[in-house]
Order: structure tokens, then C-alpha cells, then sequence
């Protein structure tokens, strides 16, 4: 056996959820995902008073109702766990034999399974080469540079440390254009009503990120530009808008509760929702658009509502993660 043998870890990365839909948990959750410098990227001794004096005195109350709403509560856990836990499971079934066998497994950036623990745990299973894939399509340094920071810290505790790969984003290849324009004719095919307007609509960022240079506005329209060309949809039939807003600060927009209004107020009645950044249904896709957003247009005036599945671990979603996973992985099996 020489080194080349040597297994080869492959992490599925994601954000992350909290480990149950109570307060005190959901206060944990937002206290590790908020005192994160690069999410709130504010001087920390004016940001933690924010966050320890108001943030997380009033928003887990709220939070944990929205969870308790979408808890996997058979098996326990949050959906965003339970799908990148079956992207996983479904990917390591796959077969990347070559020189080397690859164990597949995955970590959550917030909460648990955490990216240390996962790395430890591969390293404890004899690998020295470790493949890291953030499933964030589109890069913001609050999720991707996020990650990289916490499998570099945890690699920082040790004298001998594996070799790592840290996947790019894929926001403009052609594999996941090609998985999310066949998840999107596949949703519409299932619907009972055509749709005059689809909405593509992306996890927001602070403007101010975005004006330091984040690329991740730039790298969300070109997604929507691209699915917007492989559906062959205008640019008014295939809209693009930005939600989750979080704080009093200014958001990348248009805000997509503002698209949706807007458009229910001029008449469109039937509508579709898409969350292309998102590779897994969590409490922003089923919550935030499914609920509330379905409520805000049929408010507003609109009669039919449909939100779209993310890829999750569809053939499509899994497809395209393998293929990622290949290309990061090429060489070392
Ligand atoms: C898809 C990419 C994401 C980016 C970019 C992102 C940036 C970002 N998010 C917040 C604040 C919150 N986000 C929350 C939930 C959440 N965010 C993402 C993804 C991105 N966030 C996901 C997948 C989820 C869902 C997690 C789940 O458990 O299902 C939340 C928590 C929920 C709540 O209390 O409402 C907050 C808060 C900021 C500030 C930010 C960029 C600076
Ligand atoms: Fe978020
Ligand atoms: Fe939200």
C-alpha cells in the first residue's frame, strides 16, 4: 500500500440547522451562525452587543414557531439536514472506484454534524486527502469563504494535517443549468395550471458585502440569465428577486416579497416560485416562500401559487453533485 491507496473524503458541506425547533436550541443555532465575522461583517464590539442584547433575546421565539412548522419531527431533525444527509448517502452509492476508494459523508457549517468533527472523523477512517463541497452554487463569503475558514481553523489544531480541496462555485456550469432547467420543466409539467410568471428567487446579501466585492449578485443573475436561456423564457416571464433580508441594513434586491406584490397588484394570477441558489429545501424555501410569500400573493389578489422543489436528492441533484464531486476528486482516485 503506498500513499495513492489511501482513502480519499469527500464532504458534502451545507449551512446548517438547528439540532431542534425550541428557543433554546434555535438561540444556539443563531448565536454560532451570527457571531460569525464573515455573515455580520460589522466591528465585533459594535455588532455582539446587537447580537447578545437583541437579536437573541427576540428572534429564537420566532425562529423556533417557523422550525417546529417544517420539522422532519419522525426522524427529528431539520430538512436541510435530513436532504444533504440523502445527497449523501445517495452519492456515496455511486462508484468512484479507482486507485483509491472515496468515503462519502457530510457536515453542516452551523450546528451539526460540524465540518471539524467530519474532518476528524475522516482522518480517524485513514484519510490524508480530503475534498471539501460547499453546495453553494453561487460564492458569498458568508457561506463559501465561511466554510473554507472553519475546515482551515480546524486544521490549524493539528501537527499533521490532511491534504484539502475546497470546491468552487458551479453558479454558470452548464451540469447544474442543465439539472435546474429539467427540475423546473419537471415542477411546471406537475402543475395543474400554466404559470404566467416564474420566479427565480435568491437568498439576499447586504448590499454593503456586495459593494466590498462580493460576486455574489453578479454570479445570481448570470445563473438566472443562463436558466432563463436553457428554458427559453424572457427576461419577464423568468423574473429574478432576492429574499431573506435579515436586519435594518439595505439588501441586494428587488426584494422578492416586493416582485410578488408588484406583480399580483398588476394582475399576474398565476405564478411559480424557483430557488436556484438554494441545493436543498430548508425553512427559507418551505417557510419564507411557501407560506408566506404563497400568503402575500394570493393577498395581493393572485389565484394560483406554486412553489418548486429544490434539486434536493432528485437524479438531477445528485447528478450534478457527483459530477462536482469527480471533478474535485480527479487525480487523487
Ligand atoms: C444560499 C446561500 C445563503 C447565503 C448567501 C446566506 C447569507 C446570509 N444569511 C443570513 C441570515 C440568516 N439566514 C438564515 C437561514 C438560512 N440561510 C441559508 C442560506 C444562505 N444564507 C439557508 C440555507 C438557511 C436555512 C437554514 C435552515 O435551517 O433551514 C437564518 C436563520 C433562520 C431565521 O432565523 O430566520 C438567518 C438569520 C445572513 C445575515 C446572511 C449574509 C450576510
Ligand atoms: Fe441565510
Ligand atoms: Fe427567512
Amino acid at each position: 500500500m503506498t500513499s495513492l491507496d489511501t482513502p480519499v473524503g469527500l464532504l458534502l458541506v451545507n449551512l446548517g440547522t438547528p439540532d431542534a425547533p425550541d428557543p433554546p436550541s434555535v438561540r444556539r443555532y443563531l448565536a454560532q451562525f451570527l457571531s460569525d465575522p464573515r455573515v455580520v461583517d460589522l466591528p465585533r464590539p459594535l455588532w455582539l452587543p446587537i447580537l447578545y442584547g437583541i437579536v437573541l433575546n427576540t428572534r429564537p421565539k420566532k425562529s423556533a414557531q417557523a422550525y417546529q412548522s417544517i420539522w422532519n419531527h419522525d426522524i427529528g431533525e431539520g430538512p436541510l439536514k435530513t436532504i444533504t444527509r440523502r445527497q449523501a448517502e445517495r452519492l456515496a452509492a455511486r462508484k468512484f472506484d479507482g486507485k483509491a476508494p472515496v468515503i462519502v459523508d457530510y457536515a453542516l457549517r452551523y450546528g451539526s454534524p460540524s465540518i471539524a468533527s467530519q474532518i476528524e472523523a475522516l482522518m480517524a477512517k485513514g484519510c490524508e486527502r480530503i475534498a471539501l463541497l460547499p453546495l453553494y452554487p453561487q460564492y458569498a463569503a458568508s457561506t463559501n469563504a465561511s466554510v473554507a475558514d472553519a475546515a482551515f481553523a480546524a486544521l490549524m489544531r493539528m501537527r499533521r494535517q490532511p491534504a484539502l480541496r475546497i470546491g468552487a462555485p458551479y453558479y454558470d456550469d452548464p451540469a447544474y443549468i442543465d439539472a435546474l432547467a429539467a427540475g423546473v420543466r419537471r415542477g411546471l409539467a406537475a402543475l395543474d395550471f400554466e404559470p404566467e410568471v416564474v420566479l427565480a428567487s435568491f437568498h439576499g446579501l447586504p448590499q454593503a458585502q456586495v459593494d466590498r466585492g462580493d460576486p455574489y449578485r453578479q454570479h445570481c443573475e448570470e445563473t438566472w440569465r443562463l436558466l432563463g436561456a436553457a428554458l427559453g423564457m424572457a427576461e419577464d416571464r423568468l423574473r429574478l428577486s432576492f429574499q431573506s433580508r435579515f436586519g435594518p441594513a439595505k439588501w441586494i434586491g428587488p426584494y422578492t416579497s416586493d416582485v410578488v406584490a408588484e406583480l399580483a397588484e398588476s394582475g399576474v394570477k398565476r405564478l411559480a416560485i424557483v430557488a436556484p441558489g438554494f441545493s436543498a429545501d430548508c425553512l427559507e424555501t418551505i417557510e419564507e416562500l411557501g407560506v408566506e410569500i404563497r400568503e402575500l400573493f394570493l393577498e395581493k389578489g393572485g389565484e394560483k401559487f406554486a412553489r418548486l422543489p429544490c434539486l434536493n436528492d432528485s437524479d438531477e441533484g445528485v447528478a450534478l453533485i457527483e459530477t462536482l464531486a469527480r471533478r474535485e476528486i480527479a487525480g487523487w482516485v
